[in-house]
């Protein structure tokens, strides 16, 4: 299986119309170079993880213009499209921060089939910042989301998410065997995403393909660094921090051959299913 990893840069000075243009473009061309199986996109990449301010009013429903634009880039492509993650606007969730206009914004996680179906969405369960930004204003997620491919099954998670590994053992006994984490993460804490990427393949014997965005949004550097790391922890390819995409061939056989030569997931003891 061949996934691309799409880094694109998430700036101000670009409007999210050009962006989503420019998204769906991406989707298209690096189908058609890399012959990928399945693409991804990062956390965020229309607003900008940081740019809190436009949170609010770019916010979208399920219907609305970056999943059109995201479904008609994933048939038009024939491809398997994660297409990282927008500012979702849902109707007000009891015990959930609400907007002024009475509504509840969750960072949702979209996946496309090569129809262009929009057959999973992932509601962000941990939420960034502590007492300001991300956490206070938008809703958490419940639920733990996998999408069946053809010949594999991805877990998601959203950025913050890679600091809690409870999360991951949840994705592996659901059956996940890709762990696919798109991301806004600064450039500040670079060399805790790419520790985390890898602990996370390392202890769930799991592919992490982890997709950043490049630029600098609500003031705040990105690291890009995009990563692809093996059920061993090996790293098969990183990128740099500009505007780029990641491309590279999974052999998915080495997931349960891994498991079975190196059975520590069987030996767990707290938690175990
Ligand atoms: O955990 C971190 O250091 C970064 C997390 C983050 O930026 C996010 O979840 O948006």
């Amino acid at each position: 299986m061949r996934a691309s990893l799409i880094q694109i840069g998430v700036d101000p000075d670009e409007p999210v119309e050009s962006r989503r243009e420019r998204a769906a473009t991406f989707v298209r061309d690096t189908h058609r170079q890399t012959g990928a199986d399945l693409v991804v996109l990062p956390e965020l990449w229309t607003v900008g993880a940081f740019a809190y301010r436009e949170f609010a009013p770019q916010a979208e429903a399920l219907d609305g213009p970056t999943v059109t634009a995201m479904s008609a880039a994933a048939r038009d492509a024939g491809v398997w499209l994660h297409a990282g993650s927008i500012v979702e606007r849902a109707p007000a969730a009891e015990g959930q921060p609400t907007t002024d206009d009475g509504a509840t914004l969750f960072n949702t996680s979209l996946v496309f089939d090569p129809s262009g179906a929009l057959v999973r969405t992932y509601r962000k369960i941990h939420r960034f910042g502590f007492d300001k930004g991300e956490a206070v204003l938008m809703g958490a997620g419940t639920e733990v989301v996998t999408a069946a491919l053809p010949e594999t099954t991805i877990g998601l998670a959203t950025c913050y998410d890679l600091r809690f590994p409870e999360l991951f053992r949840l994705l592996v006994d659901a059956g996940a065997q890709l762990l696919v984490i798109p991301a806004g993460w600064p450039e500040r804490r670079r060399e805790h995403w790419t520790l985390l990427a890898r602990a996370r393949a390392v202890e769930n014997q799991a592919y992490v393909l982890a997709c950043g965005s490049a630029g600098t949004n609500g003031g705040v550097p990105q690291a890009g660094h995009s990563i692809v790391v093996d059920p061993w922890g090996e790293v098969l390819a990183e990128a740099d921090a500009t505007e780029t995409v990641l491309t590279v061939d999974l052999d998915l056989s080495r997931v349960a051959r891994t498991r079975a030569d190196f059975p520590a997931l069987r030996d767990r003891v707290l938690g175990a299913r």
